[in-house]
C-alpha cells in the first residue's frame, strides 16, 4: 500500500502574474510558494517563506487543495505553474504536478540545487540557482550534481545565478564554465527586500547596467543579463 500523502506547507498561492525572474521573464503564471528552507541567505527576498517565525502562517494543504486553488486562480486554463519557496526541494510536488499535467498544464521549479527529487524529471524547466558568496552560503556540489541529475528529463534546465558583487561575478564566471552546456542567466542581487519599503526603479537599471557593463568589457556573451522584472514594477510587494 503507497504511504499517506504528507501535507505540503504552503506559504502563498497567487496569481495570475507574469514570471518576473530568469527564461520565462514575463510569461504569465500562478505562483506556489513552499514554506521552509535548508538555507538562510543573507539577502533573502523571501524571508516569510523561510524564517520558522512565519510557520504558523503557512498552511497545510495537500496535492489536490493546492491544484484546486492553482486551477481556479487561472481559470481553469492551462499555464505554467512557477513553485518557489523557500526551497520547495525539501517537500513531495510529484502528486501536484502529476495533477497538473494531467489536466494540460506545465510546470517550473525555482531551487537553490541542495537537494535532488525524482519528479525534477516532470518539469518543463528546472531553475537552479546556486548560491555565490554574499549569501553566507556554500553550496554542496555533490547535491547540485545530483540536482542536474535528476532534471535529466526536465524540459529544460537553466542555471540562474543572483551577483551582488565583484566576488560574486567572479564566482558566477567559475560555475558557469563548470557547467558549459547550461542556459545561464545572470541577475543583480536586489539589496532592499523590506517588503515595506518601496524600490526605486532607478536603482534596479543602474544594477543591471553595473553588471551589463562588466559582462560586456570581457566580452563574454553566454550569460542573459536580467533585471527582477516584478520588483521593477512592484517593489517587494507580496503575492505579485
Ligand atoms: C526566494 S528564492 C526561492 C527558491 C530557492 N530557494 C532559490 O533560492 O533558488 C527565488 C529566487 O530569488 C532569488 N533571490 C532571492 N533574494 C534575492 C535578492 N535579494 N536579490 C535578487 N534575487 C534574489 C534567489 O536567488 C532565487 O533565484
Ligand atoms: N512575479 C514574480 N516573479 C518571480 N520569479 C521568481 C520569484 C520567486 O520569488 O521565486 C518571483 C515572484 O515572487 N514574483
Ligand atoms: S535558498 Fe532561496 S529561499 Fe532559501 S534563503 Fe536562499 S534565497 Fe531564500
Ligand atoms: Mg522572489
Amino acid at each position: 500500500m503507497k504511504p499517506p500523502e504528507r501535507p505540503l506547507r504552503i506559504a502563498e498561492i497567487f496569481g495570475p502574474t507574469i514570471q518576473g525572474e530568469g527564461a520565462l521573464i514575463g510569461q504569465p503564471t500562478v505562483f506556489v510558494r513552499a514554506g521552509g528552507c535548508d538555507y538562510r541567505c543573507s539577502w533573502c527576498d523571501s524571508m516569510h517563506a523561510v524564517d520558522s517565525a512565519y510557520r504558523d502562517s503557512w498552511a497545510a494543504m495537500d496535492a489536490a487543495q493546492v491544484w484546486a486553488r492553482v486551477r481556479e486562480l487561472s481559470g481553469g486554463r492551462p499555464l505554467t505553474v512557477s513553485i518557489s519557496g523557500g526551497n520547495p526541494a525539501i517537500q513531495d510536488f510529484g502528486p501536484l504536478i502529476a495533477m497538473g499535467r494531467a489536466e494540460g498544464y506545465a510546470f517550473a521549479l525555482e531551487t537553490q540545487g541542495s537537494i535532488a527529487r525524482d519528479w525534477f524529471a516532470q518539469l518543463s524547466v528546472l531553475v537552479l540557482s546556486p548560491k555565490p558568496p554574499s549569501s553566507g552560503e556554500r553550496p554542496d556540489w555533490a547535491a547540485f550534481d545530483a540536482c542536474l541529475a535528476a532534471g535529466q528529463g526536465a524540459g529544460a534546465v537553466v542555471l540562474k545565478i543572483v551577483v551582488f558583487d565583484d566576488a560574486d561575478y567572479a564566482w558566477a564566471r567559475a560555475v558557469a564554465d563548470r557547467y558549459p552546456g547550461l542556459d545561464l542567466v545572470l541577475q543583480p542581487g536586489n539589496p532592499e527586500v523590506d517588503p515595506d519599503l518601496p524600490v526605486a526603479a532607478q536603482d534596479v537599471a543602474d544594477r543591471l547596467l553595473w553588471l551589463v557593463d562588466k559582462v560586456m568589457a570581457e566580452g563574454w556573451f553566454r550569460p542573459r543579463l536580467l533585471p527582477q522584472l516584478h520588483v521593477l514594477l512592484w517593489g517587494n510587494k507580496r503575492g505579485v
